[in-house]
C-alpha cells in the first residue's frame, strides 16, 4: 500500500472508530489492522498482511465486492458495525489516488438485508426527561412510531414487544446498563435529540410531536442516526410517524406476553405452538406482520373491536370470497420492503417487476370485492385504485426477465424507447457484420481456420494459426503473437469495432438511465403504494381470521362492558390443535364482579394451567377482534391481562425463582384494576411451605377484600388450605379439576368442576412419571406421617435405608396408629375400607 492511500484509509477510518471499515480496492473490500484481525476469524477468511510503507506491514483481509452482502450480514449479526467505503470516482479518469467515501454504515438496527419477512426488525431510540420517550423504526418497511410513558415498566414492555435489534441512547442513559441488558445499544450525542433536519422533514406532524416531546426527542436522534448511516439518501418510504397511545391498545407486560405464548413459544423461542401460529393463515408477508401486531396490541375500544368482528363475520359467511382472495393474495409480493429498496435506491429491475406484477393484481382484487355480497371490505376499493398507469408504464418498460445487474443492459423492453431499439439493432447488427466479414476473409485468404474473436483488452482480432502464416494478406496488421497463432486487425475491423462497442456502451448507459427514471417514477407513487399495501395486509388478516374461525369452529364473542365473563365450552386454541380431534375437553367459565376470584385445585397435570391460559387467550382473542374457540362467549372488556405462571427464566438476570415470582406478584397488585383479568399459577411455591402458603393466602385475601378492587382472577394452587377462604368471602369460590381413581392410579378427566379437590395425588402423578418404586413407597410413608403430624418429618440417614424403617420404633406416637384411631369408617364403603387394609399391609410389609 502506498503511503497516500494509507493516509486516505486512516483519515476515513478515524471517522468511524466503532465500525469495521470495508475499504473498496478494485474488485475487493479490504480490511486493515485491528479490523482485519477482528473480522478474519468471524468471516473465516485468510488474514494476510500488506506493505504499509516505511518497511512496516499491516494485517489485512478482504472480501470480493460481489459477495459483500453475505460477509456484511455475518459481521452485523454477530454484533458489529460495518462501514462501506466506496470509490466515488472512475479510477480510469483519475490520476493519483481515487476519491473514496463512506456510503453506508450498517449496524444491527439498520440492516435491511437477510431479514425475516414475517416479522419486523426495529431500530429503537430512548430518551428520558421526566417521562420516558421511545421511538422505533423498521427501516425495511418504513414503519416509524413514537410512544411516551411515565412508567418504566411500560417502556420495558414495549421494548420487549418490539424486541429491537439496536437501541440508541444518550450518554446518561447508557450507563443504566441493567435496564438495557440483552439489547445491542449505541450511544448518541445529546445534540442529535434536537435535530432541526428531523423537525423540518416531519413538520406536518408538529402537533403530534409537541404532544409527545420526549418521544419526539427520541425520534429526532433516531432520524439523525439514520441520515448519518446512509449519507445522501432520503428514505422517502418513511412517510409518517404514528403514535401508540396506551388508551387505544391493551397494555401487555413482558411476562404476560411470554407466558401466554402469543407470538413466541416459551420453549423454542419460535412461532410454533403460539397463538400466532394458530391464527396465521395469511398469504402475504404484509399480512403476516400485521397479524403479529394485532395480537401484540389487542384493542380496548368496543366500537373498534366490533368493527373488526363484523368484518370477520361477514367473511365467514362466504367461503368462495375467502378462497378467491387467498388465491390472489398468495401472489402478492412484499410491497413495503420493495418500496424500502426503491427509497434507498437499491431496487433492481427484478424488484420493480415484482412491484408491477403485484400492483397489476389490484384490478382483479377490486373486482372480487366489488362483485361480492361482502359490503365491509368494499370500502377498501378506493384505496386500491390509481396505480394502473404506473403498472402499465412498468410492464411496458421492463424486460420480463431482467438481469440482477443494472449496468449490463437487457433491462428495457423493445418498443419502449426508440433510441434503445436503434442502439440495440446496431449492437446486434454489428455482430452479424463480424460473422459476415469472417466468412468473406476465409474465402479471400483460403484459410479455413481463420476466425474473428474479441477480448476486452485487445478488442476484435483476426486469428490465424502459424501453419497458415504464409497466406496472411499484406493489409493485415499484426497485433499479438500466441504460442500457436498470430492475431491481426484491419482498418475496416477497427472502424466497425468502434461503432459496435460504442453502441453497446451507449445502450447500457441509456438503459440504466431509463431504469433510474422508472425508479423515480415509482418513488413518486410511494404514498399510494404504501396505502394499498396497508389495505392488502388488512384484507389478508381478515380473511385469515375468518378462515381459521370456520376451519376450527370458533364463534363470535359478544362484547359487553358489564363485568360478566361467561364462556361455555371454551377450548385452548393451541393445546386443542396439538391434540387429536375430539380429545380436548371443553370447559365453562363464569366470572362476574360479585364472584370474581376462583381458587382452582387439582392434581398436577390435571389441566389447571391449560384452563387458566385458555380463559386468558379467549379474552385476548376477543379484544383482537378474532372469533374464539368456544360454544358461546360473552366477554366484558378488560383493561389488562396479567399472568403469573410457572418459573421464569430470568435467572440469568441474577434473580432467584422466588424473587422473580414475588416481583411479578407485586407488579400485578400494583397495576391491576377492577377491570383486569389476572391469572395466578401456584403462587408461593418457590419458598418454604408455610411461608409460601401464607403469601398465597394473603394474596388471595387481598384480591377479595376490597369491594371496589375486584379483578377477575383465576388462582391455581396446591395449597388446599386456601379452599377454606370460600367460607369467608362472597367474591371467592372454589373450582377443581376432576380425576378418576383406578386402584393406585388416577385418570385425568380435564374437567373443571365446582368445589374443592379432596386430595392432591402428587404421588400418583410421580408414579406416572416413572419414579422408582422404592422411592414412591418411601414418599407415601412420609406423606402419611406428614398428614398425621402436620410437621416436617425427620430426614432419613444412610444407616436407615428405606426397608429398615420399623413401624414399632416409636409405638406411642406412630402416625399409622393415629391414622387408624381417626379412620372415618362410617364414611367409607366396604370396598374403600378393604383397599385401605391392603395399603396398610403393603406399608407394614415394606417396613418390616
Ligand atoms: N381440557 C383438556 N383436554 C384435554 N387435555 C388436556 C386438557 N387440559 C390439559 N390437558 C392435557 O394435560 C396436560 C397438562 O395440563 P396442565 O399443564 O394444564 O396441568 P396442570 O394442572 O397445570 O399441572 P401442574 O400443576 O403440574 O402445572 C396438557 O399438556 C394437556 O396435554
Amino acid at each position: 500500500m502506498t503511503t497516500p492511500m494509507m493516509k486516505q484509509y486512516q483519515g476515513i477510518k478515524a471517522t468511524v472508530p466503532d465500525a469495521i471499515l470495508f475499504y473498496r480496492l478494485g474488485d475487493f473490500y479490504e480490511m486493515f489492522g485491528e479490523d482485519a484481525e477482528l473480522a478474519a476469524p468471524i468471516l473465516q477468511i485468510a488474514l494476510t498482511s500488506r506493505d504499509a510503507g516505511e518497511g512496516k506491514r499491516i494485517p489485512m483481509c478482504g472480501v470480493p465486492y460481489h459477495a459483500v452482502e453475505t460477509y456484511m450480514v455475518k459481521l452485523v449479526s454477530t454484533g458489529h458495525k460495518v462501514a462501506i467505503c466506496e470509490q466515488v470516482e472512475d479510477p480510469k479518469a483519475t490520476k493519483g489516488i481515487v476519491k473514496r467515501e463512506i456510503i453506508r454504515i450498517v449496524s444491527p438496527g439498520t440492516l435491511t438485508e437477510s431479514i425475516s419477512e414475517r416479522s419486523n426488525r426495529y431500530l429503537a431510540s430512548v430518551f428520558f426527561n421526566v417521562q420516558w420517550g421511545l421511538s422505533f423504526l423498521d427501516l425495511s418497511t418504513g414503519e416509524f412510531a413514537i410512544f411516551q410513558t411515565s412508567e418504566v415498566e411500560a417502556l420495558l414492555a414495549e421494548l420487549s414487544r418490539i424486541n429491537p435489534a439496536e437501541i440508541l441512547l444518550p450518554p446518561e442513559l447508557i450507563k443504566k446498563a441493567k435496564i438495557w441488558s440483552g439489547y445491542y445499544c449505541s450511544v448518541r450525542d445529546l445534540k442529535s435529540y434536537e435535530s432541526t433536519v428531523f423537525k423540518l422533514r416531519f413538520s406536518a406532524q408538529a402537533p403530534l410531536l409537541q404532544e409527545f416531546p420526549v418521544a419526539a426527542s427520541a425520534a429526532s436522534a433516531l432520524w439523525d442516526y439514520l441520515l448519518e448511516t446512509m449519507p445522501g439518501v432520503d428514505p422517502s418510504h418513511i412517510v409518517e410517524i404514528k403514535t401508540y397511545r396506551s388508551e387505544q391498545w391493551m397494555f401487555l407486560d413482558q411476562w404476560t406476553r411470554r407466558n401466554l405464548e402469543l407470538t413466541e413459544s416459551l420453549r423454542n423461542q419460535g412461532k410454533k405452538g403460539t397463538l400466532l401460529s394458530v391464527l396465521d393463515l395469511t398469504q402475504t408477508a404484509l399480512g403476516g406482520r400485521l397479524l403479529r401486531h394485532w395480537i401484540d396490541k389487542p384493542l380496548l375500544v368496543q366500537a373498534d373491536i366490533e368493527q373488526r368482528l363484523n368484518t370477520v363475520e361477514e367473511l365467514t359467511h362466504d367461503s368462495f370470497l375467502r378462497q378467491d382472495l387467498m388465491k390472489i393474495l398468495a401472489k402478492v409480493y412484499d410491497l413495503e420492503r420493495l418500496m424500502g429498496r426503491v427509497s434507498y435506491g437499491t431496487a433492481n429491475a427484478k424488484d420493480l417487476l415484482s412491484l408491477a406484477q403485484t400492483l397489476a393484481l389490484l384490478p382483479a382484487i377490486r373486482e372480487i370485492l366489488n362483485s361480492n355480497t361482502a359490503t365491509i371490505l368494499k370500502r377498501k376499493i378506493p384505496v386500491l385504485e390509481g396505480l394502473d398507469p404506473l403498472v402499465n408504464t412498468l410492464l411496458n418498460a421492463l424486460n420480463p426477465s431482467p438481469p440482477i445487474s443494472l449496468r449490463d443492459g437487457n433491462i428495457i423492453r423493445t418498443g419502449y424507447s426508440q433510441e434503445v431499439d436503434e442502439l440495440r439493432s446496431i449492437a446486434t447488427g454489428g455482430k452479424e457484420w463480424v460473422a459476415k466479414l469472417e466468412n468473406a476473409e476465409r474465402e479471400r485468404t483460403r484459410i479455413r481456420s481463420l476466425k474473428i474473436g474479441y477480448t476486452k483488452v485487445f478488442g476484435y482480432y483476426i486469428e490465424i494459426t502459424h501453419s497458415n502464416a504464409h497466406l496472411v494478406p499484406e493489409a493485415y496488421i499484426r497485433k499479438q503473437t500466441l504460442s500457436n497463432a498470430e492475431r491481426f486487425i484491419t482498418p475496416e475491423l477497427k472502424e466497425y469495432e468502434e461503432k459496435i462497442l460504442g453502441a453497446e456502451e451507449r445502450l447500457k448507459e441509456l438503459e440504466f438511465q431509463l431504469f433510474l427514471e422508472l425508479r423515480e417514477d415509482v418513488r413518486s407513487y410511494t404514498q399510494a403504494i404504501l396505502k394499498a399495501a396497508d389495505n392488502l395486509a388488512e384484507i389478508d388478516v381478515f380473511v385469515s381470521l375468518a378462515e381459521v374461525a370456520v376451519r376450527k369452529r370458533y364463534i363470535r364473542p359478544q362484547i359487553t362492558i358489564d363485568g360478566e365473563l361467561s364462556i361455555s365450552e371454551g377450548r385452548h386454541p393451541v393445546v386443542e390443535d396439538m391434540l387429536e380431534a375430539g380429545v380436548f375437553v371443553p370447559n365453562d367459565t363464569q366470572l362476574s364482579r360479585e364472584r370474581h376470584l376462583a381458587i382452582i385445585t387439582g392434581p398436577n397435570m390435571a389441566g389447571k394451567s391449560t384452563y387458566m391460559r385458555q380463559v386468558a387467550l379467549i379474552v385476548l382473542m376477543a379484544h383482537v377482534g378474532s372469533f374464539v374457540p368456544a360454544k358461546q362467549a360473552t366477554i366484558s372488556l378488560v383493561d389488562r391481562i396479567f399472568t403469573r405462571v410457572g418459573a421464569s427464566d430470568d435467572l440469568a438476570a441474577g434473580q432467584s425463582t422466588f424473587m422473580v415470582e414475588m416481583h411479578e406478584v407485586a407488579h400485578i397488585l400494583k397495576y391491576a384494576t377492577r377491570k383486569s383479568l389476572i391469572i395466578l399459577d401456584e403462587i408461593g411455591r418457590g419458598t418454604a411451605t408455610f411461608d409460601g402458603l401464607s403469601i398465597a393466602w394473603a394474596v388471595a385475601e387481598y384480591l377479595v377484600q376490597h369491594p371496589d378492587f375486584n379483578p377477575k382472577t383465576l388462582f391455581a394452587t396446591h395449597y388446599h388450605e386456601l379452599t377454606q377462604l370460600e367460607d369467608n368471602f362472597n367474591g371467592l369460590f372454589n373450582l377443581h379439576v376432576g380425576v378418576k381413581e383406578r386402584g393406585d392410579d388416577i385418570v385425568f378427566l380435564h374437567k373443571i368442576l365446582p368445589g374443592r379437590a379432596d386430595r392432591s395425588y402428587g404421588i400418583q402423578v410421580a408414579r406416572l412419571a416413572g419414579l422408582p418404586h422404592e422411592l414412591l413407597k418411601r414418599a407415601k410413608t412420609l406423606l402419611l406421617e406428614l398428614e398425621a403430624s402436620k410437621s416436617v418429618p425427620s430426614p432419613i440417614d444412610s444407616s436407615q435405608a428405606v426397608t429398615q424403617f420399623s413401624l414399632f420404633d416409636v409405638p406411642q406416637t406412630h402416625p399409622i396408629l393415629e391414622e387408624l384411631a381417626q379412620l372415618p369408617l362410617e364414611d367409607m364403603t366396604s370396598r374403600q375400607a378393604l383397599q385401605y387394609l391392603y395399603d396398610l399391609r403393603d406399608r407394614i410389609q415394606s417396613t418390616s
